[in-house]
């Protein structure tokens, strides 16, 4: 984190990301950072963004620029909204409480997390009051268990405190191989909480979620210490309650049908990368789906959600909002997704990047950074509105045939043979 006397020059989502995870503990770092197994889709999703050239429109008076959207029935600043990230106390102590301010005053969505290490009462209190001259919101991401009233209360309290929608994952009947987790042998710390449970109903604990002992926190190292708690709920609790660790993996589509029969939230489904599955999804009734492979971190050699967000939006043609995440770091990102048809972007790590550095002002700097650069880049292509983008679409790219990194390789290979 940094320091009032060297403070370091923060411009890009790289910056934030270098300066952040330079002082995280290891085990949490890499649980933030990592893809599973050899990671070919989580650095596939960044370098997607590099197969585009932007095609950019001359002389059509960009003086006013217009960067906002909609979403959930709201107007949001600009098409970003926040994804869900599990348990973000341990990226500092003020964890969700902290990013829903952040995302409120931007007036953008958040996406809280089920597994959150704040309950979503208070995450929805503390949004609330950020967003008094916003139209931020949140939506409740959530997995559904085995223990199907687990999932019904947590809907039910979603409702009440006013959340927009319920985004359901459906990538995770199983936790993709995190070589990471595994090597580190991660554990939730035990001063956290998966503070949306309630240990008495009894729910099971998987392997993936272990907590780390309580005994053991005081032999806490650098590498591995974590951020104490600080916050008002976490020093309120003295135990810790496990939450299930995954998606009832018998799960089909009609789940949606049942979604749909004990709540009137929206129903958004996360994790669609096929065109047949988006077929499925506006079949079966699905509000929204958001194209997403949970940003590298479940299958692995799941193709890059640049790569398949074209003919999935062909294939719904507009019945309902296509969303999308992985690997945004830049506005340019954000805008080539808008091109080639998502109706709205979130993003995962830049968000927690800026909570790791600097709590809620951090998460507010990673806004910032996106928004703006999603502002040069509409400027510099001559595009006035988000409508606007999606008018011209993919008139505004156009596909890289050789890339620089593939000049690069050749040279070297040139090179070598050379030799
Ligand atoms: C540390 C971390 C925790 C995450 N936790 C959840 C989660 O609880 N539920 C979920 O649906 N997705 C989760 N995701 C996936 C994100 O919602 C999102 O799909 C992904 O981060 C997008 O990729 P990006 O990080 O490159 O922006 C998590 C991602 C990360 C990095
Ligand atoms: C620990 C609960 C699941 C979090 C998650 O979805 C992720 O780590 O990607």
């Amino acid at each position: 984190m940094s320091t009032a006397q060297s403070k370091p020059q923060i411009l890009t989502i790289d910056d934030l990301e270098h300066h952040a995870t330079l002082h995280l503990p290891k085990m949490v770092r890499e649980y933030y950072n990592g893809g599973s197994m050899d990671s070919y889709t989580l650095q596939g999703n960044v370098h997607a963004y590099r197969q585009w050239y932007i095609m950019p429109r001359m002389l059509r008076d960009v003086s006013r620029i217009d960067t906002s959207a909609q979403v959930f029935d709201r107007k949001v600043t600009f098409p970003c909204c926040v994804a869900p990230a599990a348990m973000q106390k341990m990226a500092h102590p003020d964890g969700e409480e902290a990013t829903a301010r952040a995302a409120g005053a931007k007036g953008v969505v958040m996406g809280l997390s089920s597994f959150s290490t704040t309950s979503l009462e208070v995450v929805k209190k503390e949004c609330d009051e950020a967003t008094a001259a916003t139209e931020g919101a949140c939506v409740l991401q959530m997995y559904l268990f085995e223990n199907r009233k687990v999932s019904e209360d947590l809907i039910s309290r979603a409702e009440k405190s006013g959340y927009k929608a319920i985004v359901l994952t459906i990538d995770t009947p199983y936790f993709g191989r995190r070589l990471t987790e595994l090597r580190n042998n991660f554990k939730v710390p035990s001063h956290l909480t998966m503070a949306n449970f309630d240990a008495s109903l009894g729910v099971k604990t998987g392997s993936h979620l272990r907590t780390e002992e309580r005994q053991n926190s005081s032999s806490d190292n650098n590498t591995n210490s974590l951020p104490p708690p600080s916050s008002k709920e976490s020093s309120r609790k003295t135990t810790t309650n496990p939450p299930p660790n995954k998606n009832d993996p018998s799960l089909t589509w009609d789940v949606i049908q049942y979604l749909k029969s004990i709540t009137s939230l929206k129903i958004f489904v996360k994790g669609v990368l096929t065109a047949s599955d988006a077929q499925l999804a506006v079949r079966h009734g699905a509000d929204g789906i958001i194209v997403s492979n949970h940003g590298g971190r479940q299958l692995d050699c799941a193709p890059p959600t640049l790569e398949v967000l074209p003919e999935i939006v062909d294939v719904v043609g507009g019945r309902i909002p296509v969303h999308f995440d992985g690997g945004i770091r830049r506005g340019s990102d954000i805008f080539k997704a808008l091109c080639l048809g998502a109706d709205m972007c979130w993003a995962g790590r830049p968000v927690l990047w800026g909570l790791a550095y600097d709590g809620e002002r951090g998460v507010k700097m990673a806004l910032d950074i996106l928004e703006e650069e999603f502002r040069a880049c509409m400027a510099l292509t001559g595009m006035r509105s988000v409508e606007e983008i999606r008018q011209y679409g993919r008139s505004l790219l156009r596909r890289v045939s050789t890339t620089p990194w593939d000049i690069q390789l050749s040279r070297q290979a040139k090179v070598k043979s050379s030799l």
